[in-house]
């Protein structure tokens, strides 16, 4: 499956779909029997998509460093509804970690307030690279889900679905660890919510643990883009697709970004299967949840807790 410690992902190339009215249709069936395979085999893939320049990419994460450069008292400024998403940093566990958020990102006023936060005196230019930046990656979580809810014949349930989501942008600096310091960037995990889509500047550090148990590394190519499966995508489609355990490792001595695009779901919704993704084939895998509760469990390090936090919480027990 992988060589020399490198995990073979799928590459998907989406730059042919995304805004075109030409779109081929066969190309389109295509792709999306691609994303079906790779979610149900790897739970992720890299994508390729258009609209996103080399130029685009080196001013955002300039701006991303200029920002993890600014007094801690300027960065703790950066709150979220969401929790985990505002300004994290100095964190005993995750010692190399540091990440700041913002909340509905694909509304251009959201990330005005925050540079205008961050930049009292204004910064059109950072918020204008970083709007253009969210739409592309938000672009590709639409046309990812869309394609998925239509391949497992769910397209009636995908905008009641939709619905029950919201967006954080997720800003992330990893230093280059102390020699007397681990090289955990952060722990094993899966993500809790639908679709993570995550993007890193030149310096390597993603692992993946694959179905077989090794834990490979992600290789690094600034034209591709990660979308991984959640574990609220696998409550709603009852265990379809394999959910990647994944952690980070610096590796380099060289600072490393990451932006991560989250969908995540809004509290007070009932989180749960399709009713047709139940069946005798196919019994009830998770109870029906809700995300703020599951996040008091999870912050009191609820009992059973281990890398698949919301299976832990939630899972039917056989
Ligand atoms: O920095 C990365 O590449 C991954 C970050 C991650 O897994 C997360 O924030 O959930
Ligand atoms: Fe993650």
């Amino acid at each position: 499956m992988g060589s020399d410690g490198y995990i073979q992902l799928p590459v998907i190339d989406f730059s042919m779909l995304i805004n075109n009215p030409n779109q081929d249709p066969c190309a389109y069936e295509t792709i999306k029997t691609k994303v079906l395979e790779a979610f149900q085999k790897y739970g992720c893939f890299q994508a390729s998509i258009s609209g996103v320049t080399p130029e685009l990419q080196n001013s955002v994460y300039d701006a991303i460093k200029l920002l993890f450069d600014l007094p801690v008292e300027t960065k703790s400024k950066n709150t979220s509804t969401n929790l985990f998403y505002g300004y994290l940093g100095n964190s005993p566990q995750l010692p190399l970690y540091e990440s700041m958020g913002i909340d509905d990102p694909y509304i251009p006023e959201q990330v005005q307030n925050f540079t205008d936060l961050m930049w009292p005196q204004g910064n059109p230019q950072v918020s204008n690279d970083i709007q253009m930046y969210v739409k592309k990656l938000w672009e590709l979580n639409l046309i990812t889900k869309k394609m998925l809810f239509e391949i497992l014949n769910l397209e009636k349930y995908l905008k009641e679905h939709m619905e029950l989501t919201n967006y954080v942008l997720k800003l992330m600096k990893y230093r280059v660890p102390e020699p007397n310091e681990s090289n955990l960037g952060m722990h094993i995990h899966a993500d809790a919510g639908v679709l993570t889509i995550l993007h890193q500047n030149d310096v390597e550090g993603l692992e993946i643990l694959t179905k077989d148990d090794e834990c490979l590394k992600v290789k690094l190519s600034p034209k591709l883009f990660i979308v991984m499966a959640g574990e609220t995508l696998n409550v709603w489609l009852n265990g379809r697709l394999h959910v990647p355990l994944h952690r980070v490792m610096m590796n380099k001595n060289k600072t490393r970004f990451t932006l991560a695009l989250f969908e995540l779901p809004k509290a007070g919704n009932d989180l749960k299967a399709i009713e047709k993704m139940v069946d005798d084939e196919h019994p009830l895998l998770f109870k029906p949840f809700d995300y703020e509760e599951f996040l008091k469990f999870y912050i009191n390090g609820g009992q059973g807790i281990e890398n698949y936090a919301v299976k832990a919480y939630c899972g039917v027990s056989n």
